[in-house]
C-alpha cells in the first residue's frame, strides 16, 4: 500500500523518484521496491528515513505500529508531517511518541490505488494545517479519490472501502462460478461477471443517481432480474454485506485498541 502511495507521490509531482527514501525491514523488500520505483533510495534503518523525511508514510500493519513509532521517536524532526495508513491506529497514539506539536494525519486507502482506482478518506490531526490538507489531497488524488471526514468516521471507512476491495472481488468469484454452474466457459464468465461490477459501478458514479433507481432501470415486470434479486434478497444478500462492514469495521477498532 505505502509502494502505491510513493508511486502516487511521484506521479502527482509531491516528490521525484529520487527525493524518495524507503525502509523495510529486509533487503529483499527494498530490492522488489527498488523494481517499481527505480530511482528510490533504501535503507533498513526506519530512524534513517525519519531524520531526513519532510513527509514520513508510516505503511506497516497496525500490530507492528508500536515498534515502527518506537523506532523513529527520536528522529522526526519538528517540520515533518507524519501520515499513516494503517487500520484502527488513533491520530492520538500516532502523535503520542512525538514532541507536543507534530503534525500528524491517519489516511485509509485501498488496493485499486495500484491502478490509480482508489477511494481514500483521511482525518486530520490537531496539529495539521490547511496546507498539510492539500498535500494529502494532492497524493490520494494521484492515486484515485480522497475525501477529509472527522476521525470517529474512519474505522467505518475501512470497513467499508478499505476491505471493500476484497467483498467485490469474492462477489466477482461467486459470480463467475454461478455462471459456470449454468453452462458459461470459465474465461468468458469471469470477464463478464468483472465487468458488469466495474459498468455498474462507473453507472453510479457518473449518472449521479440512485443505485435503486438505476436497479429498476434493468428490472422488467415478469423477467428475469425481478427474478435474480429475490432470489438474493431470500438469501440475506443485503444482510451478508452490512454484517461484513460492520464486523470490518469492529476489527478496525479492536486493532487500533490492541496496537
Ligand atoms: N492492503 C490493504 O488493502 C490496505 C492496507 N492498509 C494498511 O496498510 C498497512 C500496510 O498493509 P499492506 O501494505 O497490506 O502490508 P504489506 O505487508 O504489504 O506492507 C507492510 C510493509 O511493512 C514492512 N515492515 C514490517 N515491519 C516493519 C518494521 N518494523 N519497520 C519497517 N517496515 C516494516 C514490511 O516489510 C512490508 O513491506 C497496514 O497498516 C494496513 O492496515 C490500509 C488500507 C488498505
Ligand atoms: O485487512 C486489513 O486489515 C487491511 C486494512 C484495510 C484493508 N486491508
Amino acid at each position: 500500500m505505502a509502494t502505491a502511495l510513493a508511486e502516487g507521490a511521484v506521479r502527482s509531482g509531491v516528490a521525484s523518484e529520487e527525493q524518495l527514501l524507503a525502509s523495510a525491514r529486509t533487503e529483499d523488500t527494498l530490492a522488489q521496491l527498488r523494481q517499481r520505483i527505480p530511482g528510490i533510495r533504501t535503507t533498513t534503518s526506519n530512524s534513517e528515513v525519519a531524520e531526513q523525511a519532510d513527509l514520513l508514510i508510516l505503511g506497516v500493519k497496525p500490530q507492528v505500529m508500536a515498534a515502527a513509532l518506537a523506532d523513529i521517536r527520536g528522529s522526526v524532526r519538528p517540520q515533518t508531517l507524519v501520515v499513516s495508513i494503517a487500520a484502527g491506529v488513533t491520530l492520538e497514539q500516532l502523535a503520542k511518541p512525538f514532541k507536543r506539536g507534530t503534525r500528524v494525519v491517519r489516511v485509509m486507502p485501498n488496493t485499486p490505488c495500484l491502478i490509480g482506482k482508489g477511494a481514500a478518506a483521511f482525518s486530520l490531526g490537531e496539529h495539521a494545517t490547511k496546507d498539510d490538507a492539500k498535500l494529502v489531497e494532492l497524493l490520494v488524488s494521484a492515486v484515485g479519490e480522497g475525501y477529509a471526514v472527522p476521525e470517529y468516521q474512519l474505522d467505518a471507512v475501512t470497513g467499508l472501502s478499505g476491505s471493500g476491495p476484497a467483498y467485490v472481488y469474492t462477489a466477482i468469484e461467486a459470480l463467475t462460478d454461478a455462471a459456470v454452474r449454468v453452462g458459461l466457459p470459465r474465461a468468458v464468465a469471469s470477464q463478464l461477471a468483472a465487468r458488469t461490477v466495474a459498468g455498474a459501478a462507473e453507472m453510479v458514479l457518473s449518472t449521479g443517481k440512485h443505485p435503486a433507481v438505476l436497479r429498476d432501470e434493468v428490472t422488467s415486470p415478469g423477467g428475469t432480474t425481478a427474478a435474480g434479486l429475490a432470489a438474493l434478497e431470500a438469501n440475506g444478500f443485503r444482510h451478508a454485506l452490512a454484517e461484513a462492514v460492520s464486523a470490518a469495521e469492529s476489527r478496525s477498532r479492536e486493532l487500533g485498541e490492541s496496537s
